[in-house]
């Protein structure tokens, strides 16, 4: 199935009611678990992701399937491996080549006994649940912050706690950070100094909770809002100072005219004039979710960029270097790879070959999310339109109201 997406003008007003935060849901939840909390959390988005955790958590059996999502996989192998029991967990094609060996010998060292079931080092998994003891372990760093987040959310459940000490360059800093934060508002505390992050052994305590709206998500209203003659969204329940690390785009939006204001619901964008950088140098290795939003703008800006810290984005959804390549290549700019984890586009274009181009999505929500706003510039089709639910599944629906034309083929 493909989606043609258009819009008559270049004007956006609506108020959006943004999806709420996955990666917040997804540790609220393990959270939750495993503080036998009695309470509902409020503001799930039912995104695939979180409903696939929803799933497992509340199952009876004991094989999961947990799809395309990263962070199923990671956070609730750690969960699993403390909880007697055999379990099996598995995902989709693209989940099964996705790294999980670096977690999986960390928890090996706690005591766990985890067997791989089809590629050594890949998903699917047999997991042997039991009582674990901490001690200190050496982690690399630099491949997904996930299995970092995944061991320190069980951390204070295991006899002793638990001390990593993080090597190489870490990756995904800010969800890391997240995963701490959301534990100290469950009552755990926790110490990290130079790369060493230590969490004693210690009781969770359950409470209300309500997830905020998705920064990445909101990523291509700002893309829109940019992209636009005039805006004016509210992004309904967004906090500028957040839990989230990609908060960070409201600053970069600024110098693409973008202004961002706290209202009591949310937040108002609003388009004001600009003086277009000339040139845009991001280092994403914090941020490595919106790479695709900050591609596709600049490339429809026409901006030119070269963005780094990008070595991780070839283990996600998809192999999204490759991926930005192939797409942006159908808008007619020609992005390099001049080093692993970079990406440069030095501002020529060709023609576009085709006079409606269809982008291909690969099984990645963020290339439909990123890509759609392009029908702002001319009209545009997107291939297997639907995977957004992994993230956002009203986001259609969302485009529509804000006067998006979109047909199906
Ligand atoms: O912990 C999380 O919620 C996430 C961490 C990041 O992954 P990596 O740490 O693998 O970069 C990010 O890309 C992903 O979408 C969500
Ligand atoms: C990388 C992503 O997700 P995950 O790793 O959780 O599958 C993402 O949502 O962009």
């Amino acid at each position: 199935m493909q989606f043609q997406l258009s819009k008559p003008n270049k004007k956006i007003n609506g108020s959006i009611d943004l999806p709420s935060s996955k990666s917040i849901a997804n540790r609220a939840l393990i959270i939750q678990a495993l503080s036998y909390s009695p309470y509902t959390l409020q503001n799930l988005s039912g995104s695939d992701d979180v409903e696939v955790m929803q799933q497992v958590l509340n199952s009876n059996t004991n094989q999961f399937d947990v799809g395309h999502a990263g962070t199923a996989m990671r956070f609730l192998t750690a969960f699993l491996s403390q909880i007697v029991g055999e379990w099996t967990i598995t995902g989709s094609d693209r989940m099964k080549q996705r790294p999980i060996h670096i977690l999986v010998d960390a928890l090996g060292q706690l005591g766990a006994k985890i067997e791989y079931l089809e590629n050594e080092g890949y998903p699917p998994l047999k997991i042997w649940g039991s009582h674990l003891k901490g001690g200190i372990l050496e982690l690399d760093g630099s491949v997904s912050s996930q299995y970092i987040s995944a061991l320190l959310m069980i951390a204070p459940c295991i006899e002793g706690g638990l001390t990593l000490r993080l090597k190489n360059k870490i990756t995904s800093r800010p969800y890391i950070e997240l995963t701490l934060k959301l534990m100290k508002q469950f009552g755990v505390r926790s110490v990290w100094k130079g790369n060493e992050i230590r969490v004693s052994e210690q009781p969770y305590q359950a409470r209300e909770f309500t997830v905020e709206a998705d920064w990445t998500g909101a990523s291509y209203w700002y893309q829109l809002a940019a992209l636009a003659d005039e805006a004016s969204i509210e992004l309904k329940n967004l906090r500028l100072m957040s839990l989230q690390g990609d908060c960070q785009i409201a600053a970069w939006f600024k110098d693409f005219g973008v202004d961002s204001k706290a209202t009591p619901d949310g937040v108002i964008l609003t388009k004001t004039e600009t003086k277009l950088p000339k040139h845009l140098q991001l280092n994403l290795v914090e941020n490595p979710d919106v790479a695709q939003t900050m591609a596709v703008l600049c490339v429809l800006r026409k901006v030119p960029f070269h963005f780094s810290g990008l070595e991780t984005l070839k283990i996600k959804e998809t192999d999204r270097i490759a991926a930005l390549q192939n797409e942006l290549a159908k808008l007619g700019a020609a992005i390099t790879e001049p080093r692993h984890g970079e990406l440069k586009w030095d501002g020529n274009f060709s023609l576009p070959k085709e006079a409606i181009p269809c982008i291909a999505t690969y099984h990645d929500h963020r290339m439909a999310l990123a890509f759609a706003p392009t029908a702002l510039n001319f009209p545009i089709a997107i291939d297997d339109p639907m995977v957004v639910t992994k993230s956002y599944p009203k986001y259609y629906d969302h485009l529509k109201q804000v006067g998006f034309e979109i047909s199906q083929s």
